[in-house]
């Protein structure tokens, strides 16, 4: 077991693999068939899953509803233990050493709240203080710095039950911050904020990610956060990771980067070499570098096809990704042997 500042990956989970019971639905218990025994199934959460994340890295973590997500985040703070492969968080077991990993971690999980409901934020934190151990001075400096970005005396005086959603959710981060953990966990930490609070949340999300001191794993549904805050992406398709690297190279097929080419007027119909035409709006064109053409051909083409007044080259969005993984989902399933029949 590597001591905490070791060397190595802060999360190092390897070949992963874990399923749930499921029961059959037509094996359940009705009146009319009181004695049909339900029969068990496993549907598999996570397969082989292999995820290493270093000190100072900032990971978004996408994929549909039902991907596989929260399954992987509850195996990496300890809440289920894998049922074949390892994780290790800043070299401990999650499941195992669950006080030790706590000490090293910080969690939010969307609506939910760990301060304690008819206290004022402050005394959960004075009580999250004496669970991790923190000496008054380092509570305190910490406490402060918190306040400074999150504007918290305004109310942590106030009971967490009065508190509107966007000071709750700010008093969850204290909360998850408090003790300097190495890691962070932060399952849709800005769902049901107004745009304000989401900014100023999102503005202490990325200072945390200039100090290089955390290594966060934030999962979310808000592509927008993925984009302004997450320097990796990793995705999950079925319980698989289908992506894993820097945010700006986000491949899956059907997602390939394109070109948004604005000319003068709107062009004629193009018959490129180099590229295909995926959308045209007026003078706004999209396309798409067909598979060996390099940037500076296409780009080439373009400004002999038509007067050109501007080209940016962009790499897919998380949420080019998500759509082309659905539909990609969609297409398998209507592929399938009996589906459709
Ligand atoms: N306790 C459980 N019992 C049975 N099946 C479960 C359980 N937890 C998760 N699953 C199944 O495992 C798969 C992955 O679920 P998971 O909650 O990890 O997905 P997710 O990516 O977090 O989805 P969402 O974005 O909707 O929260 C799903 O098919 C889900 O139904």
């Amino acid at each position: 077991m590597s001591a905490p500042g070791a060397p190595g990956p802060v999360v190092d989970v390897a070949a992963v693999t874990k399923s749930f019971r499921t029961w059959d639905r037509a094996g359940s218990w009705s009146v009319r068939h009181p004695f049909r025994r339900r029969r068990a199934g496993r549907a598999l959460a996570l397969s082989e899953v292999d995820l290493r994340i270093g000190r100072g890295e900032f990971v978004g973590l996408l994929g549909q509803n039902g991907a596989g997500k929260s399954t992987l985040i509850k195996l990496m703070t300890g809440l289920l233990l894998p049922e074949a492969g390892t994780v290790r968080v800043c070299g401990l077991d999650p499941y195992g050493d669950r006080e030790a990993n706590a000490r090293n971690m910080g969690v939010t999980f969307g609506q939910r709240t760990q301060l304690w409901w008819d206290l004022p934020a402050r005394d959960s934190f004075s009580i999250l203080r004496d669970i991790h151990g923190l000496p008054a001075d380092a509570w305190r400096g910490s406490l402060a710095e918190l306040d400074d970005v999150l504007s918290l005396s305004a109310f942590w005086d106030t009971p967490v039950r009065f508190l509107s959603l966007g000071q709750r959710v700010r008093c969850d981060l204290a909360a998850a911050l408090l003790h300097r953990p190495r890691v962070l966990f932060l399952d849709e930490p800005t769902i049901g904020l107004d745009v304000l609070v989401k900014d100023q949340v999102r503005e202490l999300l990325s200072r945390l990610a200039a100090t290089g001191d955390h290594c966060v794993v934030l999962t979310t549904h808000d592509m927008a956060e993925v984009e302004a805050l997450c320097h990796r992406i990793v995705v999950i398709d079925r319980g698989r990771v289908v992506h894993d690297g820097p945010r700006d190279r986000l491949s899956v097929a059907g997602t390939e980067s394109v070109f948004l080419v604005e000319f003068e007027t709107p062009p004629p119909p193009l018959d490129l070499l180099t590229a295909e035409v995926v959308s045209r709006e007026g003078p706004s064109v999209r396309v798409r570098p067909l598979p060996g053409a390099d940037r500076a051909r296409v780009t080439a083409e373009l400004l002999a096809a038509h007067p050109v007044r501007s080209v940016r080259y962009e790499g897919a969005t998380a949420e080019d990704v998500l759509r082309a993984l659905h539909g990609r989902g969609r297409e398998q399933r209507a592929g399938a042997p009996g589906a459709g029949g």
